[in-house]
């Protein structure tokens, strides 16, 4: 098996473990824990997280609590396959609409650098690489956004999906934490 296999093997697995423990009373913890994380990262003034599909688990109660503490809020959108993510403006009263993939974006917004980038993922493992839907956006991000400024990486997921290795190739970037409901990990 090549790389890809592994990975899309991996996707499988991990797309039935989330749908497990979705929806069992989880997020509010996990939403705690990540406040608790980010805080220590005051001079972050622009922060990037998502609105969730599928099963992801569900960042908003935090980005609501930030955006009321004065950050800056983004959520990304695609541009174009094979090209790293924009992150369009958001705050809790915007209009959205339905985006190119799935998850809602924002009808209209000031596009921004995000200083953190709150990253959703299928399996993250003890090392903080991290295992999405396949498109090597965040990725892509990490490496843009990296050769401008120090950028923080934080995963966002339940505690289920912590795996012992992710599948991993040269162009995958290692998280700087990743927050559940349990736990903070950091790397
Ligand atoms: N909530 C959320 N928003 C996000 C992301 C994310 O992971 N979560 N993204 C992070 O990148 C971008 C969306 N990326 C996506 C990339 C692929 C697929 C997808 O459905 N892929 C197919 C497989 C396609 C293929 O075979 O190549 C699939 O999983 O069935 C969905 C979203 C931007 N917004
Ligand atoms: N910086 C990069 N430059 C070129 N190709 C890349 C880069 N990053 C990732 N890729 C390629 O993109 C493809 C998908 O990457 P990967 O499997 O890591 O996606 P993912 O992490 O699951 O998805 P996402 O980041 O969108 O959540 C791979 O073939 C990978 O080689």
């Amino acid at each position: 098996m090549d790389i890809s296999q592994i990975k899309a093997e991996a996707r499988k697995a991990a797309f039935a473990t989330r749908s497990g423990v979705h929806n069992t009373g989880l997020d509010g913890a996990a939403n705690e824990n990540l406040l608790e994380e980010i805080a220590r990262y005051p001079e972050a003034e622009i922060i990037s997280a998502y609105m969730a599909m599928r099963t992801e688990i569900d960042p908003t109660p935090a980005m609501k609590d930030l955006h009321a503490q004065g950050k800056k809020l983004c959520v990304p959108v695609i541009d174009a396959q094979g090209q790293p993510l924009a992150f369009v403006e958001w705050a809790p009263d915007c209009e959205m609409v339905e985006g190119t993939f799935g998850a809602l974006v924002p009808a209209a917004g000031a596009r921004l650098q995000p200083d953190l980038v709150i990253s959703p993922l299928l399996t993250f493992d003890s090392r903080g690489y991290r295992l999405g839907y396949g498109g090597g956006f965040y990725d892509r991000t990490f490496e843009a956004l990296r050769a401008e400024k120090p950028v923080v990486g934080i995963g966002f997921a339940y505690s289920a999906q912590h795996v012992s290795e992710v599948p991993v190739e040269p162009t995958d970037y290692r998280l700087d934490a990743v927050v559940t409901e349990s736990e903070i990990l950091r790397f």
